[in-house]
């Protein structure tokens, strides 16, 4: 994707919120992928325990810090407790969203959608760098995702193609 930093003319407040449950630094390669494209824009990060955590920290970057998109990567684990804790956190994310109208761009990996460590560090950086990508053609670039509508585009694995 071109870089957008010269050709934007718009200035956002964007929020990168993550967790130290995760097993590896998807908020660090989000804000890398960002200011590659738009680095003129403010990043603000938070960091908290676990995906739980996220909703309101997302909020509060939204209605205390002023952003106006939020990131929210997290790492759900293996075990049927830890699906059941994303399945509340990404409740609660879209409950943040409707209560803020604000888009916070939700960016997990199960830990058990990698094959193996490499797959599942080579996903997690993939998923979150893709993510920010959307993130900046939503925001900087109009009519973008409009030309990727129905083309069957994935995060972190090889897009799908259309029908
Ligand atoms: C069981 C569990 N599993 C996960 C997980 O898979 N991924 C994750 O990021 N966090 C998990 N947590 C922690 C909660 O999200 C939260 O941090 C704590 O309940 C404290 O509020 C918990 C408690």
């Amino acid at each position: 994707m071109e870089n957008l930093q010269t050709s934007s003319v718009i200035n956002m407040k964007i929020g990168i919120c993550d967790t130290t449950f995760a097993r590896y630094d998807m908020a660090s390669a989000a804000i890398n992928e960002i200011k590659q494209h738009v680095g003129n824009n403010k990043i603000i990060r938070r960091t908290v325990p676990g995906v739980k955590d996220l909703p309101v920290a997302c909020k509060k970057l939204i209605e205390e810090e002023g952003c106006e998109v939020v990131m929210a990567l997290g790492m759900p684990g293996p075990e049927v407790m830890d699906k059941t804790c994303a399945h509340e956190a990404s409740t609660g994310l879209i409950q943040a969203q409707l209560m803020t109208n604000t888009h916070i761009l939700e960016v997990f990996v199960h830990e058990d959608e990698g094959v193996d460590e490499k797959d599942l560090k080579f996903l997690a950086d993939n998923r979150a760098r893709e993510h920010a990508q959307n993130l900046v053609k939503m925001f900087f670039k109009k009519g973008a995702l409009e030309k990727e509508a129905g083309m069957g585009m994935r995060e972190g694995h090889p897009d799908k193609g259309p029908l």
